[in-house]
């Protein structure tokens, strides 16, 4: 099947600031990708790329193996759901929904229909009445029943309590499981997404900073404790990404997968193993790329 979004050398400017750095990366096929990074790394702007409503200054972008440009082929085969998605004023949900029914070719009314039961919405209010997170619950519904072949949700959930976020990561997975698509989650909930994602991809200041699947993240860190003297023992020669202490007692997260010598090792120190989460781990890594630039310039 052929790659749905492949980006070569891609890079945004804004003026003399460079947004999206020469990046390069594959979107396959029926795969859920997490987009993931701080505030300002320039998820948005690459989502905005692959949906057409920027340019790139440089650089090749294919979807769905074309250019994305008035290309209405690939744009309908894509739903972009944005954090604040404005709609007429005088529209009611309803209305909304029926819209996205006319637009979307895969759309499914019954679904939309179980999915604004689940959220409580009602259908004949105003758009514009509704509550912020009754508003985001409206673009969840249309991402999730318009099963466009790619579908991607930039923060959807602004103002959506935990319930809410619940029934969107359940009814996704179902629904994903029946009908497989290809979705881009860019979120900072991440501890809450990771169990959904099958690929992450980490922007950090306009650059990739890991691209690789969520399985592989999973072991690729783990964190050891113990006391201080034993850990500075045991970290030489290894990647630290990561450190705090308290009193006597250390503990450091190294990059590495955990090998059966240095498994021996530490267990002969009477050190502690931690696994370490794709969000621990993210946050470790932000962190230490934006320490290493600091302490360069
Ligand atoms: N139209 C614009 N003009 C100038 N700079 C812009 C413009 N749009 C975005 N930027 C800058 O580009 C960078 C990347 O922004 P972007 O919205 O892509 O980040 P993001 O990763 O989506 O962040 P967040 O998680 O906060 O939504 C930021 O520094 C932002 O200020």
């Amino acid at each position: 099947m052929e790659t749905i979004v492949e980006a070569r050398r891609l890079t945004k400017s804004y003026g003399s600031f460079t947004a999206v750095d020469n990046v390069s990366f594959a979107i396959e096929p029926n795969k859920i990708y997490g987009l993931l990074g701080r505030n300002g790394a320039g998820k948005t702007t690459i989502m905005h790329l692959i949906t057409a409503q920027l340019f790139p200054s440089s650089g090749e972008l294919h979807v769905f193996g074309e250019e994305p440009y008035e290309n209405n082929r690939v744009l309908r085969k894509t739903c972009f759901i944005k954090e604040s998605q404005k709609y007429p004023d005088s529209f009611r949900v309803k209305d909304v929904l029926d819209t996205a029914a006319m637009l979307f070719p895969n759309w499914d009314d019954d679904f939309a229909k179980r999915l604004t039961a689940d959220f409580n919405l009602p259908l004949k209010r105003r758009v514009k009445k509704l509550s912020r997170g009754m508003l985001s619950s409206v673009g969840i519904i249309i991402g999730l029943a318009s099963r466009a072949e790619l579908t991607i949700f930039d923060e959807p959930y602004l103002g959506l309590d935990a319930v809410a976020r619940s029934i969107f990561y359940e009814r996704l997975m179902e629904d994903y499981t029946e009908f497989p698509r290809t979705v881009i989650l860019s979120t900072h909930l991440i501890d809450e997404v990771s169990k959904l994602l099958e690929h992450v991809i980490v922007i950090n200041k306009g650059r990739i900073l890991l691209d690789d699947e969520a399985d592989s993240l999973r072991g690729r860190a783990y964190t050891v404790s113990g006391p201080a003297a034993k850990i500075d023992s045991y970290a030489a020669g290894k990647k630290v990404i990561h450190q705090e202490s308290l009193g006597g007692s250390r503990s450091i997260t190294i990059y590495e997968r955990l090998g059966a010598s240095d498994q021996k090792q530490a267990e002969a120190l009477g050190l502690q193993f931690t696994p370490v989460t794709i969000q621990q781990l993210i946050v470790y890594l932000t962190n230490q790329s934006t320490e290493r630039k600091e302490n360069l310039s």
